[in-house]
């Protein structure tokens, strides 16, 4: 007879760019057993940045087995999971085929700049011939209006219709089962639901609405995919996925350690910490530092267009019926993957912890600045052709300074976020709430609260991605009497305290050193000169 107990718990499944992790949780968010397994990235060129879905799915299967073995080894009986929610990197491309389920290429990351020129290609279209909408043309200046108002996102080479483009005009099997009417296209969690829910057999192709509302394919206003973009995309309208609400059974996993637990939450990960960090309402902000950073700002039931370089997106949908909660976004490509390229590419530190150490050998960077363009720039910049820089080098210079100016580009990137949503959402930012795993840092905070001069609040259980996906999994069979659309009823989530960096600079030192960084981008801006369509 079995010794270990019942109990109720939450699963989440979150899948990074950098690693894969699941965790349990109770209903105050502890967390009772984890699993997380970094996984294989390939950049085969410059700029080309790929992942393998074979593996993510097997590092999932793997860190849920390992998590699940953990709870038992904690004297818990694995039929206590009650339910499961997956969280994952958004806009990262992935295709396969109907008839086996198996991918048909390497998925295409969304960091991956090598779609520069399909970007150019697009722009020209809108220029020359524009996009019809609603029987009415709409070109140049105002094509690019029509699409903005339709998807919240500008052409940039950071969105999936434009990586899929690329991937079926550039590979021949992608563009053989997308003519056979054999392509299953989605974002990661639609891949990642497909195999949870059964894979070839029984598996469902869905795709969830924060994460579709990254492709360009989705409008954002009727939560439906558009056919005036599928057209101006010229895409098949059997590659697309069935749309999905954030919060809802699909399914229940008919094998493996949780074989019958219901699949009830989907989210794309940044969507997935703002919801974790509990910002379920009009003006609640919060910034991920991962691989990338990602400040979003809750806009209640309001579609916010951004006239200064931030993107609106879908924040969440409670339910096929729910109301939609939208959110203005400030996406950065590059936080925690410089330290790991300082790490892995450059060897100046062994760990990315290191770098806090490093960095704070010196009390300054000395002047150097590092633009950490390795895509191009995204918010609020928009600049494909920007590439990585480091300026304000002397003799002087030792990988200290660097490891510092590498912290500050984070900073200042975060800054220039922050300045454009007070403009779009007319509103000041007191704190910043923080998570992701570069906010295990203490000096790259308090670097942080420097150099935006606000005060940086960063809670102790900082695994806010997934806590979000539990929570929309909880509440989609009302485990604990969660229900997102009340957030009284999440009171007792994640009561744990925080630690808060204030700023220990003037403001003359924060302006001084924010017109060197923006020389800085400046330079960077455009040093690829010319992009092929
Ligand atoms: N102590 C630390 N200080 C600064 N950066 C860190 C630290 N620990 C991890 N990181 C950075 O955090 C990133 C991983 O964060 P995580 O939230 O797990 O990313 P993702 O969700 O993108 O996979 C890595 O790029 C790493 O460089
Ligand atoms: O893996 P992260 O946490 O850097 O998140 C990636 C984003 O979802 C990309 O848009």
């Amino acid at each position: 007879m079995s010794t270990l107990k019942e109990s109720e718990f939450v699963g989440s499944l979150d899948c990074g760019t950098t690693s894969t992790r699941f965790i349990i949780f109770d209903k105050h968010a502890n967390i009772i057993a984890q699993s997380q397994e970094e996984f294989p990235q390939y950049y085969p060129n410059p700029g080309w940045h790929e992942h393998d879905a074979t593996e993510i799915q097997e590092m999932c299967d793997k860190v849920i087995a390992q998590a699940v073995a953990s709870l038992e080894e904690a004297g818990y009986n694995r039929s206590s999971v009650k339910v499961i929610g997956v969280t994952n990197q958004r806009e990262t491309t992935v295709v396969w085929s109907r008839k086996t389920g198996k991918p048909l290429s390497r998925a295409v990351v969304w960091d991956d700049s090598r779609t520069r020129g399909v970007v150019a290609h697009y722009e020209h279209l809108l220029k020359t011939q524009g996009i019809e909408v609603n029987g009415q043309v709409r070109i140049g200046t105002d094509g690019a209006l029509a699409l903005k108002e339709l998807t919240g996102l500008p052409l940039s080479t950071y969105f999936s219709a434009i990586k899929l483009r690329w991937m079926i005009d550039n590979w021949e099997d992608v563009r053989k089962a997308h003519d056979a009417d054999d392509l299953a296209f989605g974002t990661v969690e639609s891949w990642i639901a497909y195999n949870l829910l059964g894979g070839v057999s029984t598996g469902q192709h869905i795709s969830e609405v924060t994460n579709a509302s990254r492709t360009l394919l989705l409008n954002i206003r009727t939560l439906q995919w558009d056919p005036v973009l599928l057209r101006f995309f010229g895409f098949r309208e059997s590659v697309l996925p069935r749309l999905v609400s954030t919060s809802e059974v699909y399914g229940n996993i008919p094998h493996g350690p949780l074989k019958g637990v219901p699949l009830g939450g989907l989210v794309g990960d940044q969507q997935g910490a703002l919801v974790g960090n509990k910002c379920l309402a009009q003006g609640q902000a919060k910034c991920t530092y991962g691989t990338g950073a990602f400040l979003l700002f809750c806009t209640g039931t309001d579609i916010v267009y951004s006239n200064h370089g931030l993107l609106s997106t879908v924040a969440y949908q409670v339910g096929p019926q729910g109301k939609t909660v939208y959110a203005l976004e400030g996406a950065i490509a590059v936080a925690g993957s410089a330290i790991k390229w300082l790490r892995d590419s450059m060897g100046i530190i062994k760990s990315a912890n290191e770098i806090n150490t490093l960095a704070g050998s010196v009390s300054s960077t000395s002047g150097v600045y590092f633009v950490t363009a390795f895509s191009g720039l995204l918010a609020p910049y928009w600049d494909p052709g920007a590439t990585g820089l480091l300026v304000g080098l002397t003799s002087y210079t030792t990988p200290a300074h660097v490891a510092r100016a590498t912290l500050e580009a984070n900073a200042f990137q975060t800054r220039a976020v922050i300045d454009s949503m007070v403009l779009d959402a007319n509103s000041d930012l007191a704190h910043l709430k923080v998570d992701g795993g570069m906010t295990n840092g203490d000096l790259a905070m308090q670097v942080l609260a420097d150099v935006g001069g606000f005060e940086v609040v960063r809670p102790e259980m900082r695994e806010s991605t997934a806590l979000g996906s539990a929570l929309l999994a909880g509440s989609a069979i009302g485990l604990f009497g969660w229900d997102i659309t009340r957030p009284e009823t999440l009171q007792e989530v994640n009561t744990a305290g925080s630690t808060y960096f204030q700023p220990n600079t003037s403001e003359e030192e924060r302006n001084e050193a924010w017109r060197g960084w923006q020389r800085a981008v400046e330079r960077s801006r455009g040093w690829i000169e010319t992009v092929e369509e």
